[in-house]
């Protein structure tokens, strides 16, 4: 931890990130588990491991359309007489005799008299097909031995593991678990998360402003943030700097949320409802954090709910949303992996940077090269400045200026 600097602004004391996530972190746990069907489990955390309850595949079966034989009889030249017809969900068992050969679909249980199966491909009659088998077809190429089967468990043992705690469900994941004999999961519960976002300049998106007033573009940011994040988002509302309108709409999100993140109102303006109402309530503290946007922060948990205070600035609520709130829903929905991806990158031009904070910078990068994604250096107001964002580049503290060609730190946001 380094050492604490103090606010030029406010002369408060600052605390660093990694302090201000260690208390966020420290407040959070992880949702209990629950049983959820497969179509709602997309993006959940497994709590338990799922076991394969047969093998996979579970019983031998054909891999091709064609015929099933005896191989030592299906030389090429060889002519045998078809004595069944066994399509895939078929429960038959045909005898099949020396210089007999039973016709077979793929995915349908091999007979147990057969050792190997003809592609249609290798017969006189080749792919065309009838509703009713050929009497007699005459083999072109012999198969090799087990030609054409899917043995029984060769993808997995039963009693195997299909999918392990801890892991992501993705559709690929989900189609496993219920090829292993399972319609539902026990997995970590989805966060529910409520928006609040304050000011009286705050208009609808869409709407024309009067003087003063501005769109509301927070919550749009934050409603997709979280959506995309999987969580739940539960309320999304707008309030004015109005200490009672406040309170109704904390008492109406945290009744539906395990988090609620509010914007504005965090710093030390005439109208800082939030600050006012919230500072002291519970756990709930206002910090300045050493980071450059989103220095004013508030934390604290509310009985079993956390709430975070976000500073009204856009590319504020951009970069605290990332540095901040995510890491800790991804905590309460179980997963391991709680941050993005970094990588590091060249400084295509060079950028000041404020000393004292950590700069959190939306930027456009590619595989070799990183820049600021704003003309306009890194003011938390360039809310245009996201849209062409890929990036946050992490300058340290200890830089007031990155140059040219200098490595630089990017947390990957894709
Ligand atoms: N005297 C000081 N003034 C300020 C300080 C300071 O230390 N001393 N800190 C500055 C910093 S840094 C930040 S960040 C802001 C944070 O202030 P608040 O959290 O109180 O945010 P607001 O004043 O409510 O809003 C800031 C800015 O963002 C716009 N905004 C707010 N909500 C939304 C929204 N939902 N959608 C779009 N835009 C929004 C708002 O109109 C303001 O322009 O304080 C500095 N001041
Ligand atoms: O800390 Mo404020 O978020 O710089 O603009």
């Amino acid at each position: 931890m380094s050492e604490h600097t103090h606010s030029p602004a406010s002369g408060a004391p600052m605390i660093t990130i990694d302090e201000h996530r260690a208390r966020i972190l420290g407040a959070t746990q992880v949702l209990p588990a629950e049983s959820v069907a497969l179509r709602d489990a997309l993006g959940l955390v497994l709590a338990d491991d799922v076991e394969n309850r047969w093998p996979v595949p579970l019983f031998d079966n054909s891999a091709m359309d064609g015929y099933a034989a005896h191989r030592a009889d299906a030389v090429a030249g060889a002519r045998l007489r078809i004595v069944a017809d066994v399509a895939a969900g078929s429960p038959d068992d045909p005898a099949i005799g020396p210089g007999e050969a039973a016709r077979i679909m793929t995915g349908a249980p091999m007979p147990k008299d057969a050792d190997a199966v003809v592609p249609l491909e290798h017969t006189d009659l080749g792919t065309a097909i009838d509703e009713t088998p050929p009497e007699v077809i005459t083999v072109t190429e012999q198969p090799a031995p087990s030609a054409h089967i899917r043995r029984a468990g060769s993808d997995a043992e039963s009693g195997s593991i299909a999918v392990g705690a801890g892991t992501e469900l993705g559709a690929w994941q989900l189609s496993a678990i219920a090829a292993a004999g399972h319609a539902s999961v026990t997995a970590h519960r989805r966060p529910r998360v409520s928006v609040i976002s304050t000011g009286s300049e705050l208009i609808e998106p869409g709407a024309t402003p009067s003087r003063g007033q501005i769109p509301e573009s927070n919550s749009v940011l934050l409603r997709a943030a979280l959506r995309a994040a999987g969580v739940d988002v539960t309320l999304v509302s707008t309030v004015p700097d109005d200490n009672a309108a406040l309170r109704t709409a904390m008492v109406d999100a945290r009744a539906v949320s395990d988090a609620v993140v509010l914007t504005g109102g965090a710093s030390v303006g005439a109208f800082d409802v939030v600050k006012s109402v919230l500072n002291g309530t519970a756990s709930i503290r206002f910090d300045c954090v050493a980071m450059q946007p989103g220095k004013p922060q508030g934390f604290g948990r509310i009985d079993d709910t956390l709430v975070f205070c976000l500073p009204g600035n856009p590319v504020s609520v951009a970069v605290s949303f990332e540095m901040f709130v995510r890491p800790a829903l991804r905590t309460m929905a179980g997963h391991a992996d709680i941050d993005r991806p970094r990588v590091t990158r060249t400084a295509a031009t060079g950028w000041r940077t404020p000393r004292g904070r950590t700069q959190v910078l939306p930027v456009i990068f590619n595989e070799q090269i990183v820049q600021p994604a704003s003309h306009g250096g890194s003011g938390s107001h360039l809310v245009s400045s996201l849209a062409d964002a890929e990036g946050l580049a992490i300058v340290p503290a200890d830089v007031d200026q990155v140059h040219e060609g200098d490595a630089v730190t990017v947390m990957v946001l894709s």
